[in-house]
Formats: structure tokens, C-alpha cells, sequence
């Protein structure tokens, strides 16, 4: 177990001694990658921070953990709670100025008057310039000398990356909404499993929410093009972050053993496309409902494995029809509630003989202060993100079997493999029908 002064309760002057020697190991990192000047100064920053080593990665985990506790010590309890409003602020100009499209109009490489951006976003030139001030001071966008607003590292990556560009739009509109009405959906359904109250249901439908026809995340994405494209965006782009990355998975099993695979609820395949690009001899079948088919197909990339993926739309929630050795359900179960996700399960189970391999990639929630604190506070925010979004949970190790075990005995538990450094764990069960 951690020790608890380790992490939150530690002292100052403890927490800085922490601190100090992380960042030497994270500055040595960053100093043999060629950005000894770190900062989010555009030509200063890394994209991303995938390049760093799993010890690289502890540290900036440890970082984060020192710095937000300084923080804390620094502003004392009672100031410690007007973080509440103070973040509320914080958001909610980010989440405006990102709306208006504001980091689009900014150029890359040059800089605009606040009137030529004021104008198309339909917002006075006065009210934008108060907005971009404070962004500003959290490393997003800044205001030149001349009083023309420019990019930082973080404000460009609008122009450099659609997939993240989106994936921060969808968090607008959805968990930033619905982390408002957290305490509404508790006081409507005090489990948090009923998807059409729960925070998102009721924040996308935020001016009558007693109204019965409200709709899941799941009906709202089915009718909006947009939003889903955004949400399958998001998919990718969380595969940049380093406890998502797709190394993890890749390097997480031999894949070759199969010849095939079917990816369940697959998105655009981008799993799929790692996993083959380094398994010659496998081929995977990505399912997904038909629209997300259609829009998979529309963005595949031009390359030589593409070849060993077929795309095929199938609702999980309707009998397997395709065989094959080994089903992977990744980042599926976790956004269901038990009894959905126990029929995702069953309904592979027609397809299933012995030797048959379940393969389950989620986040496996751990004992508390048995990991890091910064990697547990990872895990436990996604944890209440899908309570936030789909009404549902990740699991601890225990939950997960009772959940996949609970359907059918011939499912035997073979192992949990934690890769280091990932949020998702896999979890593999063989079926054995006699
Ligand atoms: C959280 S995403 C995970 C995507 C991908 N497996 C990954 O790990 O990035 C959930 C996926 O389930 C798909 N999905 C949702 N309902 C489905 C259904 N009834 N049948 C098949 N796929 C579904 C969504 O379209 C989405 O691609």
C-alpha cells in the first residue's frame, strides 16, 4: 500500500522535494529529445509527450501529483474550496472560446485583431479580449505586444490535430454540460445506472428533464452526425495520450496466435490497424453499428495492412453471427451497466467453441493507494466519467469476473495483464465447453 504521506497529505516542503527530483529525471528526458526550453512557446513543445520512457512517465506523474498538492498547501483550505468557482470560470471561457471557433480563426503562424476575430464569432471585440486574457494565462492563446492574439503550443493544436480539435469539442458540449448535473441525476436515480437520468441524458436535455422521452448518449449520438463523428475522433485521439497509447495493447499479447479476430464495437478500427500493422499473419474483423462502418470505411488510411481488416456492422446487442478464435471487446463493457453489459457478453457466446479466447481491454479499477496517486486519480476520473456520460462503471478486477464469469461458467479466467504506464488492463478468459 502507498504510503498516505506520500502523496496528497505530504508537506510543503516534502511535496517540493518530490518535486525538485522528478523534474530532473523529466527535464533529462526532455533535454535528449531536443526541448531543453520546454514551454508551451509554439517552438518549444514537443506535440506530445509519447516519447517519454516509463520512468519518464512516473516522474511526470509525480509532477503533477507535487504540483497540485504546492498548490493546494499553497492556497490553504478555506481558498483551497473557491477553486470550485475559480475552475468553473476557467472552463467556461475555454469552453466558450473553443465553441465560437476562436482558436481556428487565430492563424498558425501569424496573429489577428480581436475586431477581425470578434466579428464572425458574433461576440463584441471587448468581451473576447476579457476571455483570451484569462485563457491566456493558462497557456492557452496569448495577446502579443501589439495587442494581437496569437497561438501558445496548446491553442495551435486546433490547427494541427481534427481528431483532438474534436474530441475537445464533444467534451464541451457533453462532460462539461454534464458535469453540472451530477446532484440532479443522483436525486432522480440514486444508483447512477439509469442512462436516460443520467448527467449527460439530463444536461443534453437540460430544459425539460422530467420529460420521459429523454434520450441515452447512445440515441442522442445515433441522431446527431456530428456529434458521433466528433465522439469516434475522440477515440483516436485519446490513443495520443500516454496511458491510452496503442503500444499498450500492440505489445500487450502474441497476437499472432490467431489468425483472425473479431474487434467488437471497433470504431474506425484504429486498434485494429496497430494491432495488424505489427501481426503480418493476423486478419481482424472490426464490427460497429452501420453508420460508424460506413464512416470507418470513408477514413481509412492508405496502408499496406489495411488489406488485413474487414469492416462488418453488428449490433452487440444481437446474437455473434462471425466465428473466430478470439473476440476483443475494448472499452466496451465499461460503458454499460452490469446487466448490458452481461448481455454484450452472452450474445457472443453462440459463437464461442472450446478454446475460444474473450479478451476484455477496460480500466481495472485498483485497491485504493495500492498505485500511484497520479495514475489512481486517472483511473477514478474515468470511473466517474462514465457514471457522468453512459451511466455505468469501470470495474475492479473481482466485478469484472463476476460480471463475465456470472454468464456462463464454461468462461474461465486465464490472466490480467497490466501494461505498464496504461490505464487499460486485458483481461483474457477461455471458454471450455466441456
Ligand atoms: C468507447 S468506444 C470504444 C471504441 C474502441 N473499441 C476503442 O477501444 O477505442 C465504444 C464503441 O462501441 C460502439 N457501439 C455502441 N453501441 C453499439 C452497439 N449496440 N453495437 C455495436 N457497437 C456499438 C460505439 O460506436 C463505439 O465505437
Amino acid at each position: 500500500m502507498r504510503d498516505v504521506r506520500e502523496t496528497p497529505m505530504r508537506t510543503l516542503r516534502e511535496s517540493l522535494k518530490h518535486l525538485s527530483r522528478a523534474v530532473d529525471v523529466f527535464a533529462a528526458e526532455l533535454d535528449q529529445a531536443g526541448y531543453s526550453d520546454y514551454s508551451f512557446a509554439p517552438d518549444n513543445s514537443p506535440y506530445d509527450l509519447s516519447f517519454l520512457s516509463s520512468r519518464g512517465l512516473a516522474s511526470r506523474g509525480e509532477i503533477i501529483t507535487a504540483a497540485e498538492t504546492i498548490v493546494r498547501l499553497a492556497k490553504g483550505p478555506q481558498e483551497s474550496l473557491a477553486v470550485l468557482s475559480e475552475k468553473s470560470v476557467e472552463h467556461g471561457t475555454l469552453q466558450a472560446l473553443i465553441q465560437m471557433g476562436i482558436p481556428q480563426k487565430v492563424p498558425l503562424d501569424g496573429s489577428v485583431t480581436y475586431k477581425e476575430l470578434a466579428g464572425p464569432a458574433q461576440i463584441t471585440p471587448e468581451l473576447l479580449q476579457r476571455l483570451v486574457r484569462l485563457a491566456a494565462l493558462g497557456g492557452f492563446l496569448l495577446e502579443d505586444a501589439t495587442g494581437k492574439v496569437r497561438h501558445t503550443a496548446m491553442s495551435a493544436v486546433f490547427h494541427l490535430d481534427r481528431d483532438v480539435a474534436d474530441m475537445t469539442h464533444f467534451m464541451c458540449d457533453v462532460d462539461m454540460r454534464a458535469g453540472t448535473y451530477f446532484y440532479d441525476s443522483i436525486r432522480l436515480d440514486p444508483s447512477g445506472k439509469t442512462a436516460s437520468q443520467g448527467p449527460a441524458a439530463l444536461a443534453l436535455h437540460a430544459r425539460d428533464y422530467n420529460n420521459e422521452t429523454r434520450r441515452t448518449i447512445w440515441e442522442v449520438l445515433e441522431n446527431d452526425p456530428v456529434q458521433s463523428a466528433r465522439f469516434h475522433s475522440s477515440m483516436t485521439a485519446l490513443l495520443a495520450s500516454p496511458s491510452h497509447s496503442l503500444k499498450h495493447i500492440v505489445d500487450a499479447m502474441d497476437w499472432s496466435q490467431f489468425p483472425t479476430m473479431v474487434d467488437v464495437g471497433g470504431s474506425l478500427g484504429q486498434i485494429a490497424l496497430a494491432i495488424v500493422e505489427k501481426t503480418p499473419n493476423l486478419t481482424i474483423i472490426v464490427q460497429d453499428l452501420p453508420d460508424v462502418i460506413k464512416q470507418a470505411k470513408a477514413s481509412l488510411p492508405s496502408a499496406p495492412w489495411v488489406s488485413q481488416i474487414t469492416f462488418e456492422p453488428h449490433d452487440f446487442f444481437t446474437v455473434q453471427q462471425t466465428k473466430a478464435p478470439a473476440y476483443l471487446l475494448r472499452q466496451i463493457l465499461h460503458d454499460w451497466p452490469d446487466e448490458d453489459a452481461q448481455r454484450i457478453v452472452k450474445n457472443l457466446l453462440p459463437a464461442f467453441e472450446t478454446g475460444t479466447r474473450l479478451l476484455v481491454a477496460d480500466i481495472v479499477l485498483p485497491q485504493s493507494g495500492s498505485i500511484s496517486s497520479h495514475m489512481e486519480r486517472v483511473l477514478r476520473i474515468y470511473d466517474i466519467s462514465m457514471f457522468s456520460i453512459f451511466s455505468s462503471t469501470e470495474r475492479t478486477l473481482e466485478q469484472l469476473r463476476n460480471l463475465v464469469e456470472g454468464c456462463d461458467p464454461r468462461l474461465q479466467f486465464e490472466g490480467a495483464h497490466y501494461p505498464e504506464g496504461s490505464a487499460l488492463s486485458l483481461v483474457s478468459w477461455i471458454y471450455k465447453s466441456e
